[in-house]
């Protein structure tokens, strides 16, 4: 079956990871119970916001609703997990919270290989750098640090990790491949596959080294050349700016932003603080903020917009006032937001992530069986799964219904779709799986 899909924050001590975490696990929204059976200890679970199926204006009975009025499907759509605000669904995701890197880790300074080894099962990580620039290597407070190095050093403790690893039993591998005349391929699918490597990622791996040598014939630049290509096919990296609040942070931002101009699809500005004091808020009832939103209410914005008991908000100290105050001036105006959000949704774009939502009964996309008076009210949309790009409709349903044989699966319309045929966003995410004989 199918894994679910797992992104790693990984960084240096006093990044922000912890706060990052507590940004993208605790949500203010009403959640269910999330689907993970087991969670270890440094694992959690994230809401990944996506734009939800009962918004979709093209759905049968979603017909236009009256004006100010939300699509009729999305008035019901109520998840087993997560949760669905105004259209935007809060989809649960395994986080993994990798503590202690420092340079040296490799070597096991600071208990590093441990942790590195946390990561094999990771299939993207969350770099949180601390760009105020007031923290060292290790973590320890300075001022004036250059938080660009802490990029090429954490990735490069990465690959020693791997080229260790594989440097260690090198000599053994290189007289396997010959004896059994292995494809470069296979022999490395079996030296990554602690890494949760598959085919395909070897293939990909290969493709971007490029060469014809035969791998017994490779010397050491080269298996450093091709661990370097794993890596960054196998742990592709968001960079998370955190602490964007703090005064220094503008400059040390765009010097990493000239650094990584090959990249920049990778950089997420955020400021974890400034999400959990405001979710903190919220919780508490002094402002209305939706998580990850762009604005904040208070009770005096809410009386000045005309909502006469202030929309029940508490009043604020001047203390709070000048915080909030301050928040927006120098987060929320500036960025649009507090950033944490796309810090997981960029994770997620970069595993070509697909929402796929599967229903019993495709003609209404509630859970009930078709023809019950009922059914035509009851909630919708109770299901989404993750699946990774190129996922096809039986990947999926292997995914949610196990082994039990599949009769035929329908997506809107009650078109029937075939197993082999690809999900994508907005193309076969709405199915009903029949178990049974066809
Ligand atoms: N100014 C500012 N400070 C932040 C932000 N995020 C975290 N911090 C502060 O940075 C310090 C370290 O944050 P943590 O979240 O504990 O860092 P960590 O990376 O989990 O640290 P370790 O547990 O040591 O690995 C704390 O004092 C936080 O309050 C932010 O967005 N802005």
């Amino acid at each position: 079956m199918p894994r679910d899909p797992l992104i790693a924050l990984v960084g240096k001590p006093s990044s922000g990871k912890s706060t990052t975490l507590n940004s993208l696990t605790d949500t203010t929204a009403k959640v269910g119970n999330f689907p993970f059976t087991t969670i270890d200890p440094n694992r959690a679970i994230g809401y990944l916001h996506i734009p939800c199926a009962c918004s979709r204006p093209a759905l049968p009975s979603n017909q236009p609703p009256a004006p100010g009025e939300p699509p009729p499907l999305q008035k019901r759509c109520r998840p087993n997990h997560g949760a669905c605000m105004s259209g935007t669904r809060s989809v649960p995701i395994e986080l993994l919270d990798v503590a202690g890197l420092v340079p040296g880790a490799h070597q096991g300074k600071g208990l590093g290989n441990k942790f590195l080894d946390d990561l094999r099962h990771a299939d993207a990580l969350i770099h949180v750098v601390d760009v105020s620039g007031t923290t060292d290597a290790e973590g320890k407070a300075t001022r004036g640090y250059d938080p660009s190095v802490d990029i090429v050093w954490l990735r490069s403790e990465i690959v020693s990790w791997v080229l260790r690893n594989l440097m260690t039993k090198w000599g053994g591998v290189k007289r396997r491949h010959i004896a059994v005349k292995a494809s470069a391929v296979e022999t490395l699918q079996g030296q990554f596959s602690g890494y949760g490597a598959t085919k395909a990622i070897v293939i990909r791996t290969l493709d971007r080294v490029n060469t014809k040598l035969p791998l017994q014939e490779w010397d050491d630049a080269m298996v450093e050349r091709v661990v370097n290509a794993f890596v960054d096919t196998k742990f592709p990296t968001v960079l998370a700016l955190n602490k964007i609040d703090h005064p220094d942070a503008d400059k040390n931002v765009a010097k990493i932003a000239r650094m990584e101009k090959a990249a920049a699809d990778r950089l997420v500005l955020c400021s974890a603080i400034s999400e959990v004091f405001l979710r903190r808020l919220a919780k508490q009832g002094y402002i209305r903020y939706q998580p990850g939103g762009e604005f904040v209410e208070t009770r005096e914005d809410l009386v000045a917009a005309g909502e006469r008991d202030g929309g029940g908000l508490k009043e604020l100290d001047d203390k709070l006032r000048t915080r909030i105050e301050n928040l927006r001036d120098l987060v929320l105006f500036r960025f649009g937001s507090t950033g944490v959000n796309q810090v997981l949704s960029r994770a997620a774009e970069m595993l070509g992530l697909v929402p796929v939502f599967p229903v019993r009964n495709i003609a209404t996309f509630g859970s009930g069986e078709a023809g019950t008076g009922a059914e035509s009210r009851a909630a919708v949309f109770r299901d989404c799964v993750l699946v990774r790009k190129g996922s096809t409709v039986g990947d999926v349903y292997r995914k949610v219904m196990g082994d039990a044989p599949l009769a035929f699966v329908e997506t809107v319309g009650g078109v029937r779709v075939g197993e082999e045929d690809e999900v994508g966003v907005g193309r076969n995410d709405i199915l009903s799986f029949k178990v049974g004989r066809a």
